[in-house]
């Protein structure tokens, strides 16, 4: 064992097994952007290597945004060599407009990768902290219970490539100490101190706030409750998707009402969800939701607003049918 071993690894290397996040042998591909989270995330992977056989190569994406990343990348790019592993470097063509469109393309160039040079898996550094800082910002925009999700520990991004997150019990404070007692350097990105953006203000401010004043603990108690409602809603939506299928009309444009009346609210609200979603290919907000739901117990021929598009939703005896608008003649 290395003599650098410590409970980090312990943890981590647990964590793996448990969760069945990796698998012994696999080619991973880590995305790194040269900050604590995803140092100590490829330094853990690297001490861990010899029990799980694994091959690993580095990401890193230069977005072009600030005047230091082309350093920034060379930066990781000399981390990669020290360790000696593959090393991918993606250059934005045109510098991304905002931090979703940054995010779309570093999926992007990560998906291109992994089907190019056939990785399955691409890890990333996302921490208990990021849980933490997700949900409270979900929660403050006003997201329904599936936006409380905040961050799952594996997902699909493709039918052959899944996104792992296997730090997602580590606490940033705990990332840094490990960066710091490794003596492994850390890329400071200077827009993280960016107070424009609302989740550095969340991370600078308002969870230093809470853990003051309110809860010392409420970091992590936060990211435990984020690790609670995913499984939760993972189920319920299940359970949703089973009587939607159930309930929906052959020519799929209206639900029965005698069998959503026959199950809990919180399923009639992720069923009527579920089925507008397919059928307005938007997603509903909880105004038009409510307003369709009100229907399984209306009088024969009640209706909703118009959804966007002109859609509205109309009761037909045991049915809600949505209708679609005649064109004007
Ligand atoms: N420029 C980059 N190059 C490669 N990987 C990156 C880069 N930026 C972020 N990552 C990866 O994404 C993880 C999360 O980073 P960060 O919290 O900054 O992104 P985010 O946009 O909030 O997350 P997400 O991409 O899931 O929305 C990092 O730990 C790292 O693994």
């Amino acid at each position: 064992m290395s003599r650098n071993w410590t409970p980090l690894h312990d943890r981590l290397h647990r964590t793996l097994k448990e969760r069945n996040l990796l698998e012994k042998g696999e080619r991973l591909l880590v995305a790194v952007s040269g900050g604590q989270d995803s140092l100590c995330l490829v330094k853990l992977l690297l001490d861990l290597q010899p029990k799980w056989n694994w091959q690993i190569a580095i990401v890193h994406c230069d977005h072009r945004w600030r005047s230091d990343s082309q350093q920034n990348a060379e930066f990781v790019a000399k981390l990669a060599n020290a360790w000696q592993v593959s090393f991918y470097l993606e250059i934005a063509n045109q510098i991304p407009a905002s931090e979703a469109d940054a995010r779309q393309w570093r999926y992007d160039c990560f998906q291109k990768i992994a089907e190019l040079d056939d990785y399955k898996t691409i890890v990333t550094g996302h921490t208990a902290s990021d849980r933490a800082e997700t949900l409270l910002y979900n929660l403050i925009r006003g997201s329904g219970a599936d936006g409380l999700q905040a961050l799952v520990w594996k997902r699909s991004l493709l039918p052959t490539l899944n996104l792992v997150r296997p730090l997602l019990e580590i606490t940033r404070a705990e990332t840094a100490q490990f960066c710091q007692a490794s003596d492994l350097q850390i890329w400071e990105d200077t827009t993280n101190q960016d107070l424009t953006y609302a989740r550095n203000r969340i991370r600078q401010e308002l969870l230093p706030y809470l853990q003051t004043h309110f809860n010392p603990q409420a970091e992590q108690n936060l990211a435990q409750t984020a690790e609670l409602l995913t499984a939760e809603v993972e189920y319920l939506e299940k359970i949703a998707s089973e009587l939607r299928e159930s309930a929906t009309s052959v020519d799929r444009l209206a639900l029965n009402r005698s069998k959503l009346r026959s199950i809990h609210l919180a399923l009639q609200r992720r069923v009527i969800r579920q089925f507008l979603q397919q059928a307005l290919t938007v997603s509903p907000n909880f105004e038009q939701i409510e307003k369709m739901t009100a229907l399984i117990n209306a009088p024969n021929r009640s209706r909703t607003d118009p959804f966007p598009g002109g859609a509205i939703a109309e009761v037909e005896g045991d049915w809600i049918r949505l209708k679609t608008p005649s064109p004007q003649m």
